[in-house]
């Protein structure tokens, strides 16, 4: 057994991290599957939406100046000439004293300026003739959209580094955009260790337990726009371990458990086997033995972090280091994703200079109560928190009555 010689600080840890885990390239995506993608290049509109000028009610196109002063005591008679349908324009061009009947979306007819409401007139049979009598004036350019009233053409859709949310791939989708630049997701291959370890879904038994770190990697993996490929097993064997971390190609592994320096905790030496064992040993609570390193993949360097088994080690040290990774590969702020919030400390949180601490806290909306349960081995504090306050290295902890930040879990 060999202790911990030195560890790094988080700030130490965070910066190599960054300065190593460059965005993926880009790659297309047809425009039905880029919602939750991250945008690689500014999108800029070829054609304006709408590229005709479209009714915004259902009516008759006309010039608005044949309806002025028309009443119901003195009725503006317009002559119905066509139809406009959306898809079906009409094809001709319409002059003063003549209507078209057209519905919302519709091509507005060349020479009409005013779409008059349904509500406004009404179709009066007189010979062979259908007259439009209008009972209320119609103004020059109402109800008629313009062209790119919604994207003027050359207009920028969508910026590089967005996240595409559902309306946001709509509008691409309005401009004709077919194929979308967006970042490749991070590959993601979650290794989990421990001869105890039973998989999710199977009851406790004797002396195992349910592996819970693969299930609550896998949601976090996801909301960081990682993809991940399926989990790996491996018994607490050294070969086994240095195996499971060395197959494979993709850009992030997460190995969960062994990252200590007991006489089963392999993943350290297997890292620094295969390639480099960068920090091993971070000063945080928890999480203290997480660590990191790089191996050699196909075409460029993998990021292998040591998350330590302890489900909430596990967690906390997820999210600062390997989350922020993820997220930047995949082209994403590094920035913790979580919403944030203040509120008065309930209690002192007493920390140490030099370490970071994760503290799980309660959080009505204004009060932030620490949740008194040190042990990171403690899954149910987490579920129990409304989030967790950080305390940074140059801090003792906080007072009671402090004014903290909080990050929210969602
Ligand atoms: N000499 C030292 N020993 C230890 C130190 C230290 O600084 N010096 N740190 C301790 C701390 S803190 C932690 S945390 C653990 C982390 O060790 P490992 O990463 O090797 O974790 P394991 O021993 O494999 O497991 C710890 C604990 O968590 C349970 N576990 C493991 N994997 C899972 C899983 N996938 N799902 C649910 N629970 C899991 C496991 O059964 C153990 O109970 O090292 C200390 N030692
Ligand atoms: O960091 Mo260990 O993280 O206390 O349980």
């Amino acid at each position: 057994m060999r202790g911990f010689q030195r560890r790094a600080s988080v700030d130490e840890a965070l910066s190599t991290l960054a300065s190593r885990s460059i965005a993926l390239d880009a790659e297309r995506v047809p425009v039905t599957e880029a919602s939750g993608r991250v945008l690689a290049e500014d999108v800029c509109a070829a054609v304006s939406v709408p590229h005709f000028r479209r009714a915004a009610m259902d009516g008759w196109a006309v010039v608005g100046e044949s309806t002025f002063g028309a009443s119901t005591y003195a009725p503006a008679s317009l002559v119905l000439i066509g139809e406009a349908r959306p898809g079906r324009p009409f094809a001709g061009a319409l002059r003063h004293g003549e209507a078209v009947r057209i519905t919302t979306g519709a091509p507005v007819p060349e020479g009409a300026d005013a779409v008059l409401m349904a509500e406004r007139a009404e179709e009066i049979t007189r010979g062979d003739r259908t007259i439009v009598s209008v009972v209320e004036p119609v103004s020059p350019g109402k109800h008629v959209g313009a062209v790119g009233e919604d994207v003027p053409a050359g207009s920028i859709v969508a910026r590089r580094g967005r996240k595409l949310r559902p309306q946001d791939v709509g509008l691409l989708a309005s401009v004709g955009a077919a194929l979308v630049p967006v970042v490749a997701r991070p590959r993601v291959r979650v290794v989990i260790t421990g001869d105890e370890l039973l998989a999710p879904g199977q009851m406790p038994e004797g002396s195992c337990i349910v592996d819970s770190n693969s299930v609550v990697l896998a949601a976090l993996v996801a909301r960081d726009g990682g993809a991940l490929s399926p989990t790996v097993r491996a018994a607490d064997r050294y070969e086994l371990v240095r195996e499971a971390i060395a197959a494979g190609d993709e850009d992030v592994v997460l190995v969960s458990g062994g990252s200590s320096v007991g006489p089963e905790d392999h993943a350290p030496l297997a890292l620094a086997e295969i390639g480099e064992l960068t920090v091993h040993g971070v000063a945080m609570r928890p999480s203290s033995p997480a660590g990191f390193g790089f191996i050699a993949g196909k075409t460029r360097e993998r990021t292998v972090f040591l998350l330590p088994g302890n489900p909430v080690s596990c967690l906390c040290a997820y999210e600062f280091f390997a989350g922020p990774t993820i997220r930047a590969l995949g082209g994403l702020p590094r920035a913790w994703p979580h919403r944030r919030a203040r509120g008065r400390l309930a209690a002192k949180i007493v920390s140490e200079l030099g370490r970071v601490d994760y503290v799980r806290v309660a959080y009505d909306g204004a009060r932030v109560t620490p949740i008194m349960t040190s042990g990171a081995s403690i899954l149910s504090s987490t579920t129990r928190a409304d989030g967790v306050v950080l305390v940074s290295a140059g801090s003792e902890g906080h007072a009671e009555d402090e004014e903290v930040e909080v990050f929210l879990y969602d």
